[in-house]
């Protein structure tokens, strides 16, 4: 599903983001990425996003080679993913149900498939009470809810997201936490870099450890293994 070969990353500044990284990472996994400031996460998640191309090496994700992708098929690229950010990143001016449904305006999806499909994940994500509230009215851990709701409406093979829980409180991060873990049961991969000791601590998951812009570590049940 993702498959990384010998991958660097030096930006222009001359910054060694990450030096020669090899991973594969199956459909249906869900994997922490994880290290100290600086590590190499934010790059990773990035290349994986086509934000960023890497300076040498492969990528090949969902059938696409990432590094022969014209600008104009990067959107059609981007809609199998879902990205959530660490903040949020919802439209201020829309409410709950116009935030997610946009992502489906965007992809010429029908009305009724819009209507069906927006509750739906809405209530995945336990706002159906809140469907008409606009962001500025709802809480960090629900906002950030609202951004993952948006983040599956099409169905994405991949979700990724960098510092979810970065803004949250312990519980609303586990709450999120949770929310990821039925949408990983689904079936979508997820991938999430992180700086939560406790989330990665509690789920056990696969856990790829940057330092430096090295792969350090990569393991099956993981641990997070720093201290913050
Ligand atoms: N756009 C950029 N231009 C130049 N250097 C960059 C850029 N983005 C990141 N870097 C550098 O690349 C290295 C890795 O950064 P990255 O943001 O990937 O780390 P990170 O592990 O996500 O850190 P954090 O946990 O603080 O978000 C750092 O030395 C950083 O300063």
């Amino acid at each position: 599903m993702i498959y990384m070969g010998n991958v660097s990353k030096i930006y222009e500044t001359g910054a060694v983001a990450l030096s020669n990284i090899s991973v594969e990472i199956k459909s249906g996994e869900f994997v922490f990425v994880v290290g100290p400031s600086g590590a190499g996460k934010s790059t990773f998640i990035k290349l994986i996003t086509r934000e960023e191309l890497p300076t040498n090496g492969q990528i090949a994700i969902g059938g696409h080679n990432l590094l022969s992708l014209n600008p104009a098929q990067v959107p059609y690229y981007r809609r199998q993913l879902g990205i959530v950010f660490q903040d949020y990143r919802l439209l201020p001016n829309k409410t709950v149900f116009e935030n997610v449904a946009f992502a489906m305006e965007v992809i010429e999806a029908t009305r009724s498939e819009i209507m069906h499909r927006v509750i739906h994940v809405v209530d995945l994500v336990g706002l159906r009470q809140k469907m008409n509230r606009y962001p500025q009215e709802l809480s960090g851990g629900e906002q950030q809810r609202v951004a993952i709701a948006r983040a599956i409406v099409n169905d994405p093979v991949v979700l990724v997201a960098d510092e979810p829980t970065g803004n949250l409180d312990p519980d609303t991060s586990w709450e999120i936490a949770r929310i990821l873990e039925d949408i990983n049961r689904s079936g979508t991969t997820i991938i999430m870099a992180s700086h939560d000791k406790s989330v990665v601590d509690k789920l056990r998951r696969r856990v790829l450890a940057f330092e430096k812009g090295r792969l350090v570590r990569d393991q099956v049940r993981g641990v997070y293994g720093y201290e913050n």
